[in-house]
Formats: structure tokens, C-alpha cells, sequence
């Protein structure tokens, strides 16, 4: 481990949202094969694609259950997205940061606002557009996960969900796969350096002064 990074720090929230099919999935995918983040796992009442397995894409649970943790104040923040309920855990958000660890996020930029409210610092946000409309389309017709009437109002929210690329720190354009993961990198690593995130820097900094030059 180099000094840079055996300084203490919080925990980043990289907050990924784009229309459906553009990537967010994939990329975040990439992401955690990398080894040192965390998936926040939504709570949703949307029914399972066969793709996904529970617990690990989403937990997918009951509406009652989850009117329940909702108004409970288990959720961080919450959305209905494309006519279902998603949410996200508080708790595991709150010990995964304060132990240090980053952790990404794929929701909508209803909850990008909420989480931005009550934790702007942490948040570090990223908007992922599509090349063209007709591309995205086409992706959401290969990933062959939804019938085409699910496809279809995906295809109508997604140009709702493109008119708030403005409230993001940062925009990528996921035309080639490799460039957009290598952008999404470079985001991280620099977010990870920023100075207020990196609470043991001040006593590195101060121990660097005590030493004999
Ligand atoms: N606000 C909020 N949105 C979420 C959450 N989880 C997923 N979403 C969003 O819900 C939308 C639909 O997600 P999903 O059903 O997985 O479909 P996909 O985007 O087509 O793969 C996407 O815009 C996600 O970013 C969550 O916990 N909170
Ligand atoms: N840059 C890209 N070029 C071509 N296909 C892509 C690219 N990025 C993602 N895909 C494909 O598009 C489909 C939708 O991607 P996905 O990650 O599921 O989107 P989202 O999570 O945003 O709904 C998937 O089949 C995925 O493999």
C-alpha cells in the first residue's frame, strides 16, 4: 500500500444514475470486480429478472414490507421508478462509510437529490448518458430482460431522467465501454484524494513536521 493511500479517510458515495440501458449496471459490474467498493443493495418491489439473484442485485421484497421500512426511517431515501417502489438501506450505508470503505449506488435522480440533501459531502455523482436514443433502444432490446411494453415506457422515462443530467458533478457518455470505465476510474481516484474526506491527513501532515529534515 502506498502512503498516499494508508492515510484514513470516509468512505465516498458514487452515486451512478442514467436512463435504463445506458450502462449503469455494467459499469458498476466493472467496478466492483476491482475489489475496494461496495454495493449498496436496494430494496425494490419490482419482480426479479431472471439475470438477477436476491440479495445480491436487489433485495426484493413485498409492498407492505417495504411501506413498512420506509416509514420506519430504515431508507435513505426512496423513489417509485418506472411504476415500482425502490429504496435504499440506511444502516449498511452509514457503517460502510464510517469504516472507510467507498460504496456505489445505482439510483434515480430522485434519490441522487434526497441522498445530495442529507449527505452532500459524501456524495460524489455521476449521470451516464447513452450515445443516441436509437442506441439505447437497441441495448435495452439485446440485454432481452423486459417485454417490449417494459421496454417501451423505459424508453419514455428515459428522456425525464436525461433532463436532470444538469444536477451532477459528472457526466460520462457511454459510447465505448472501456473509455466510459476508464473515466469512472479516473473520477474515483481523484474524489478518494480530495483533502476533507481524508480525516487522517492532519495528523500525517502534523507528523511530518515533528521529523528531522
Ligand atoms: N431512488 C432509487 N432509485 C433506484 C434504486 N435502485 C434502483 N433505482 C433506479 O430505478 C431504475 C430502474 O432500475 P432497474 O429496475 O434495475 O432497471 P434498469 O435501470 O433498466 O436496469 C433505475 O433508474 C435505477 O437507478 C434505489 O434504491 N433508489
Ligand atoms: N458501451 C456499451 N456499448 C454497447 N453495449 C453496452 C455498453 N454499455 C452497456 N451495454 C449493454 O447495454 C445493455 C444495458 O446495459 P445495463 O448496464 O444493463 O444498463 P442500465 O443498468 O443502465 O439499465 C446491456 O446488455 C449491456 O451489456
Amino acid at each position: 500500500m502506498t502512503v498516499d493511500n494508508s492515510i484514513r479517510r470516509r468512505g465516498l458515495m458514487l452515486i451512478l444514475s442514467s436512463p435504463s440501458g445506458a450502462g449503469k449496471t455494467t459499469l458498476t459490474r466493472d467496478l466492483l470486480q476491482l475489489g475496494h467498493l461496495s454495493l449498496s443493495i436496494s430494496v425494490t418491489t419490482r419482480p426479479r429478472r431472471a439475470s438477477e439473484i436476491e440479495g445480491v442485485h436487489y433485495h426484493f421484497i413485498e409492498k407492505d414490507e417495504f411501506l413498512f421500512q420506509r416509514d420506519r426511517g430504515d431508507l435513505l431515501e426512496w423513489a417509485e421508478v418506472h411504476g415500482n417502489l425502490y429504496g435504499t438501506p440506511r444502516k449498511p450505508v452509514e457503517e460502510t462509510l464510517a469504516g472507510g470503505r467507498d460504496m456505489v449506488f445505482d439510483v434515480d435522480w430522485q434519490g441522487t437529490l434526497q441522498i445530495l440533501e442529507k449527505m452532500r459531502d459524501d456524495a460524489v455523482t455521476v449521470f451516464i448518458l447513452p450515445p443516441s436514443l436509437r442506441e439505447l433502444r437497441t441495448r435495452l432490446e439485446r440485454r432481452a430482460e423486459d417485454s417490449t411494453e417494459v421496454i417501451n415506457q423505459r424508453l419514455v422515462n428515459a428522456r425525464e431522467e436525461i433532463g436532470h443530467w444538469n444536477a451532477y458533478d459528472y457526466v460520462i457518455v457511454n459510447d465505448d465501454l472501456d473509455h466510459a470505465f476508464r473515466a469512472l476510474q479516473s473520477i474515483l481516484a481523484a474524489e478518494r484524494l480530495k483533502r476533507l474526506r481524508r480525516t487522517g491527513l492532519a495528523g500525517f501532515v502534523n507528523d511530518l513536521l515533528a521529523q528531522e529534515g
